[in-house]
């Protein structure tokens, strides 16, 4: 079952710096949710609060009306989150494979000794994930790929297989990092189109954070502005899209940067 998500004041502070400012929404089960805003507005920070990464200084996030504030993120797995990164993290000297089985991790059966004696159990176990994580690259277009090795192939093709490893959870719960950053525009597409079966086929509520705004308007049903840390506005892409204090949020930004 796809999960709700919610958020109420959350709030991180490193040192005497404000990253994030009593930020909340809610994120109904099976939604398409975006994050957006300019550099530095805290999205990042708020997905890694979300997934454990980080410890809100305040606040409340449930997930199915679970708290999972100051959850370890090897716990989240267990609430049913799973995430990609903006710089996918693989083990590059693993095959694709090899890469996507491990997201499978926290529904291994037995412990480290029944996996350490390769009991008929542990090896049944691993047959069937093996097979699953086949099925799900073929699916993914990538099946051509399972048995290279993670360093032999480029960006895009890192985050396909990251997404993967992250659906290999199966979860209720997915954050996708920019998961179009650095893409060339075909591949924009076929992502688009993978979201949209995910949206389709897979019962998760999805949240993306994302500066292409194409993929948004595309893809979300509801989107939360950042600015500075704290919500500017919560509306549909379009509405984002049109508002004036996010149009100023983004042209501040670059001006800052300009200037900087
Ligand atoms: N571990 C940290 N220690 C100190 N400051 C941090 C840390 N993580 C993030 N920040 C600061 O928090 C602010 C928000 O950063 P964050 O990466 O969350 O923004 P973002 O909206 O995701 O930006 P971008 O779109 O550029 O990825 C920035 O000023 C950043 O420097």
């Amino acid at each position: 079952m796809a999960a709700r998500l919610q958020l109420e004041g959350v709030s991180l502070h490193f040192g005497g710096v404000t990253v994030l400012r009593e930020v909340g929404f809610d994120v109904e089960p099976g939604q398409v949710f975006g994050l957006v805003g300019p550099n530095g507005a805290g999205k990042t920070s708020l997905f890694n609060c979300i997934s454990g990464h980080y410890r809100p200084s305040g606040g409340s996030l449930r997930i199915d009306g679970v708290e999972v504030r100051g959850a370890r993120p090897a716990s989240m797995a267990g609430h049913g989150l799973a995430r990609t990164f903006q710089h996918p993290a693989l083990q590059l000297r693993e095959t694709v494979l090899e890469n996507v089985m491990l997201g499978a991790h926290a529904r291994l059966p037995g412990g480290p000794l029944e996996w350490s004696l390769r009991l008929p159990r542990a090896l049944r176990a691993e047959r069937a994930l093996r097979d699953e994580a086949l099925a799900l690259l073929e699916e993914n277009g990538l099946g051509w790929a399972a048995h290279t090795r993670a360093d032999e192939l480029s960006h895009g093709l890192h985050k396909g297989v990251e997404l993967c490893r992250a659906l290999m959870m199966r979860p209720k719960l997915l954050l996708l990092d920019e998961p179009a950053a650095g893409l060339p525009h075909s591949e924009v597409e076929q992502l688009i189109e993978t979201v949209r079966r995910l949206q389709r086929d897979a019962d998760v509520t999805i949240v993306i954070v994302e500066h292409h705004m194409g993929l948004i308007a595309a893809l979300t049903d509801r989107v939360v502005v950042l600015d500075h840390g704290a919500k500017l506005m919560e509306g549909t892409a379009a509405e984002a899209q049109s508002d004036p204090r996010v149009l100023e949020a983004y042209i501040g930004r670059e001006e800052a940067d300009d200037a900087a």
